[in-house]
C-alpha cells in the first residue's frame, strides 16, 4: 500500500493554491507519497450564491492545470451537501459552517482512503478547523498548515492565555501594548481583525482553533527559521501554549506560488521589459484589497508627485468590487495621459510573482499579506507596508520594526493615507539612505531563504524530519 497524505484546504482559490504548493513541495523532496487534496462540496441550495468562493470558475480551471502539470496530486471532491444554515458572517459560513456540514462525508472519505493506502497524515488548513474532531475521532495523525508567519502563529496559540489574562476586547484597549512571547509589544489596535472583539463568533472560532492546534500532531508554517527566529524559539520552548508543550513546529517555507498558474502572459510584463533596472514601484494589495474612490485619487496624486515609475493594480471601490474599474472616472483627470511614460495601471489582477521577480521592479507597496511578503523577500524586493485587513497590521509591526524590510506608512485619523505620505515613502524607498538599508536587509533575507531551502538548510531539514515521522507512523 502506498503512503498517503491528505490535504484539506478551506474554500477559495487562495487556500487551494497554498495547499497545492504544499503538496508539490512535499512531492518534490519525497515523491513516494501520494497526495490527495479534498475539495469541499458546493452547497446544493442557492443560499450561498453570492459567495465568491463558490462561483469561482477559475478554481476549476486551476485544478485542471494542476492535474495536467502535476498528475501525482489528486483532487477528491466531497459529495454535495444539501443545506447551508444562515450565518451572520460569510467568513464563518465558509470556514466553519460549510466544513462542519461536510464532516460526515469527510469521515467516510478518510476511512475509504485508509482502506486502500497507509494514511500517514491529514493536514488541515488553519481556516478549516471544523474538521479537527473528525480526524481525532478516527485517530489519524493531524497537522495544521498555517499560511501566515511564525509570529502570527505565536499570537494565535497564545490566544487562550490572553483570553484569560486580558478582560476586555482588544478593540477597547486602544494602543495598549500586548505582550506575546517571541514578539515585540503589539498595540491592541494592531491585533488581527477577527479577534478584536471578544464578543463575536469569529473570536470564539479562533479561540477554539488555537486550542485544537495545541492538541494536534504538529504545525507546519510557511516561513523559515532565520526570518522569525525569536517567535520560532518562543513557540518551540512552549511559551505560547497554556500547558507549556507546543506540538512540533515545522517551518518549511518559503512556499511561493508557481508563476503563471493559468498559462497566460500579461501585458504588464512587456511594459516592465522596457523599464530600467530596479526602477519601478509595484502596488498590489492581495486577493481582496480595495480602496475608496477618494483613496485611489490620493494614491494617484502621490505616485505622480513621487516622479517614480510605477505598476499599479487598481480595483473598483466597494461595493461593486467585481466590476471592472473605470479608470477615467476613478483616477484624477488627465492622470493616465500625464503618467503614460512612467506608469502602467493594471485592472483587477496582475501576475504578482512574475512582476516581483522582474529585474525592473525595485519596490513594492503591499498590504502585508503573508504570501506577498514571502514573495517579495524571496526575490529581494523592499517594501512599503500598507496593511488593510486580517492579520496584516500585526505583520507590519514585524516587517517594519523587527525584520526592517519595509517602511511604514502613516494613516490619517480617518484611515486615509494622504498623497503626500505615499509620495514621501516611495521617494524614501528609492532615493534615501534608509531605503538603501531596507534594500540591503531584504537582499540578506533573500539569501537566507535560498539557504533554508537547500539540502541541509533549516526548511529542508524540517520537511525531511516530517517525512521521516510520517514514514514511521504506525497507523495503517
Ligand atoms: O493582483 C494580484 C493580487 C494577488 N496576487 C497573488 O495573490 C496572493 C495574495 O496572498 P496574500 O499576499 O497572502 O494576501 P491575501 O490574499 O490577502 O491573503 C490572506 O491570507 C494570507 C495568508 O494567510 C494572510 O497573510 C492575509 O492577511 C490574508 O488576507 C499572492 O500569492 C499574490 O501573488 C496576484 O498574483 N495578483
Amino acid at each position: 500500500m502506498e503512503d498517503a497524505i491528505v490535504l484539506y484546504p478551506s474554500p477559495g482559490r487562495g487556500h487551494l493554491i497554498s495547499m497545492v504548493e504544499l503538496g508539490k513541495h512535499i512531492l518534490k523532496y519525497h515523491p513516494s507519497f501520494s497526495i490527495t487534496i479534498l475539495i469541499l462540496s458546493k452547497p446544493n441550495t442557492n443560499t450561498n450564491s453570492t459567495s465568491p468562493n463558490y462561483v469561482e470558475s477559475s478554481t476549476d480551471q486551476y485544478m485542471a492545470t494542476v492535474n495536467s502539470t502535476t498528475p501525482s496530486i489528486t483532487f477528491h471532491h466531497l459529495p454535495p451537501i444539501s443545506k447551508v444554515p444562515p450565518s451572520t458572517s460569510s467568513f464563518l459560513e465558509m470556514n466553519y459552517l460549510i466544513p462542519r456540514l461536510n464532516n460526515q462525508n469527510l469521515h467516510q472519505t478518510l476511512k475509504t482512503i485508509s482502506q486502500t493506502s497507509k494514511l500517514r497524515a491529514f493536514i488541515i488548513d488553519f481556516f478549516c478547523d471544523a474538521s479537527f474532531e473528525v480526524a481525532s475521532n478516527i485517530d489519524i495523525p493531524t497537522y495544521y498548515f498555517f499560511t501566515s508567519g511564525a509570529s502570527a502563529l505565536a499570537l494565535f496559540l497564545y490566544m487562550p492565555t490572553l483570553h484569560k489574562n486580558v478582560d476586555k476586547s482588544f478593540k477597547d484597549l486602544g494602543n495598549m501594548p500586548i505582550d506575546i512571547p517571541g514578539l515585540p509589544p503589539i498595540p491592541a489596535s494592531d491585533m488581527p481583525v477577527g479577534i478584536l472583539n471578544r464578543n463575536n463568533q469569529l473570536y470564539e472560532y479562533f479561540l477554539n482553533t488555537a486550542t485544537h492546534m495545541a492538541k494536534s500532531n504538529g504545525l507546519l508554517a510557511n516561513t523559515f527559521e532565520s526570518l522569525e527566529t525569536k517567535a520560532i524559539v518562543a513557540l518551540s520552548n512552549g511559551l505560547c501554549v497554556p500547558d507549556g508543550v507546543t506540538p512540533p513546529i515545522f517551518c518549511i517555507g518559503p512556499l511561493i506560488s508557481s508563476s503563471n498558474q493559468d498559462g497566460d502572459a500579461h501585458e504588464c510584463l512587456n511594459w516592465l521589459n522596457s523599464q530600467p533596472s530596479r526602477s519601478v514601484v509595484f502596488l498590489c494589495f492581495g486577493s481582496m484589497g480595495l480602496f475608496s474612490a477618494k483613496q485611489l485619487k490620493e494614491m494617484a496624486a502621490g505616485l505622480e508627485n513621487s516622479g517614480q515609475r510605477f505598476l499599479w493594480v487598481v480595483r473598483n471601490p466597494p461595493p461593486d468590487k467585481e466590476k471592472e474599474p473605470n479608470l477615467d472616472e476613478l483616477l484624477p483627470k488627465g492622470f493616465l495621459e500625464r503618467t503614460k511614460d512612467k506608469g502602467f495601471v493594471v485592472k483587477q489582477w496582475a501576475p504578482q510573482v512574475e512582476v516581483l521577480s522582474h529585474e525592473s521592479v525595485g519596490g513594492f507597496v503591499t498590504h502585508c499579506g503573508w504570501n506577498s511578503v514571502l514573495e517579495a523577500i524571496s526575490v529581494g524586493v523592499p517594501m512599503v507596508a500598507w496593511p488593510l485587513y486580517a492579520e496584516q497590521r500585526l505583520n507590519r509591526v514585524f516587517l517594519v520594526e523587527e525584520m526592517k524590510v519595509a517602511l511604514g506608512l502613516k494613516e490619517m485619523e480617518d484611515g486615509l493615507v494622504s498623497a503626500e505620505e505615499l509620495e514621501k515613502r516611495v521617494r524614501e524607498l528609492f532615493e534615501s539612505e534608509v531605503g538603501r538599508e531596507v534594500r540591503e536587509r531584504v537582499l540578506g533575507f533573500r539569501e537566507e531563504a535560498m539557504v533554508a531551502q537547500k539540502e541541509g538548510g533549516s526548511s529542508h531539514v524540517a520537511l525531511t524530519k516530517l517525512a521521516q515521522l510520517w514514514k514511521q507512523t504506525q497507523h495503517e
